[in-house]
């Protein structure tokens, strides 16, 4: 993305006759806002259009009264620094800039204009393995760098894989997102699946019920391999049309998790079954680690790194 994208640059003559580049942030009045993309708890993403240069982004607004309000300012520092650490990948949503006025908060972001991966699944009802394949790859991608930057996102499902105008993946909300503390990783970022396991504090936040891993619910904590989980979970969801573990309610739900009550739907494509089997084990070392998941057969043919972005996204069929 060439620099001039984002933020406002101007040139202009200084008092003394020289040219200068002057960098001015953008605000409210710079943009015509279109309409609601999604709610968050405590935010509306809205399309937007740059009167200058007709771009289009997607903005998140956010009221700051009710985050003080609702106690949610450590949640948005945390997806501010968040999205900034994860500014280099194709899978995840860029964050260009914020700003501010009296009343909001603003983070200007990629559009993603095809809208959540749940609505075409429920269109579709389900995927077939080549759609599962490449947008299971395209996940794990985005998983393997948030990963390597040190950050967990902890409540990956449908709803927060978007996608853009190529029908590729976007990964979006990281308000609940854990970032690693530098000091206590092996710095490679990778390797270690129980990575951010806390031992003193007990983990506050649980992600959404059906994506839930069973160490959040057991020990309060959530770690690298938790997004594994989730991983699994959609994998499942995709080919199936609906979550491993779905029950009437919350509890129940969580009670299927921790039991590892689910059965895969006759016809379920053999590799992909064995995978899953892989990663929704209860105890998160066993779990399948990320690049075991990417030589899985159920990956065949996939060409790992940039290629997986260039190539054209398959043509959307479902698994009859
Ligand atoms: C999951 C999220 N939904 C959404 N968040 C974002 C969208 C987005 C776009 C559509 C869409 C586009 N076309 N049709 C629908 C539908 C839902 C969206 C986007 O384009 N760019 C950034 C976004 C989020 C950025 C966030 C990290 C700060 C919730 C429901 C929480 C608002």
């Amino acid at each position: 993305k060439e620099k001039g994208a984002a933020t406002g640059i101007r040139q202009e003559i200084d008092q003394n006759g020289r040219p200068v580049t002057r960098v001015v942030k953008k605000g409210v009045k710079d943009f015509s806002f279109g309409r609601t993309l999604g709610e968050g708890s405590y935010s509306t993403v809205l399309a937007a259009t740059d009167r200058q240069t007709l771009r289009e982004y997607a903005i998140k607004v956010l009221d700051k009264r009710h985050i003080i309000k609702e106690k949610k300012v450590k949640y948005v520092n945390i997806e501010k620094d968040t999205l900034n650490r994860l500014t280099e990948h194709p899978g995840i949503v860029r964050l260009y800039y914020t700003f501010q006025d009296e009343r909001s908060l603003y983070f200007v972001l990629d559009l993603a204009s095809g809208g959540e991966l749940l609505g075409f699944l429920k269109k579709m009802t389900s995927f077939d393995v080549e759609c599962t394949r490449f947008y299971g790859a395209q996940i794990l991608d985005a998983i393997d760098y948030m990963h390597s930057r040190g950050v967990i996102h902890r409540d990956l499902k449908p709803e927060n894989v978007l996608l853009d105008d190529q029908m590729h993946i976007k990964i979006t909300d990281f308000g609940t997102a854990k970032i690693l503390d530098p000091k206590k990783t092996n710095g490679t970022g990778s390797g270690d699946p129980l990575e951010g396991m806390e031992t003193e504090r007990a983990q506050s936040f649980v992600g959404t019920a059906e994506y839930v891993s069973p160490e959040l619910l057991t020990d309060k904590n959530a770690c690298k391999a938790s997004d594994l989980w989730a991983f699994g979970c959609i994998i499942y969801q995709l080919l199936a049309g609906r979550p491993p573990f779905k029950a009437a309610n919350e509890y129940q739900t969580f009670q299927k998790i921790v039991g590892l009550e689910y059965a895969f739907p006759d016809g379920f494509p053999s590799l992909a079954k064995d995978l899953v089997e892989r990663l929704l084990v209860l105890d998160p070392i066993t779990r399948l680690p990320i690049e075991h998941i990417k030589s899985h057969p159920f990956f065949d043919g996939i060409v790992w790194g940039k290629g997986l972005w260039k190539q054209k996204a398959p043509r959307l069929k479902a698994y009859v």
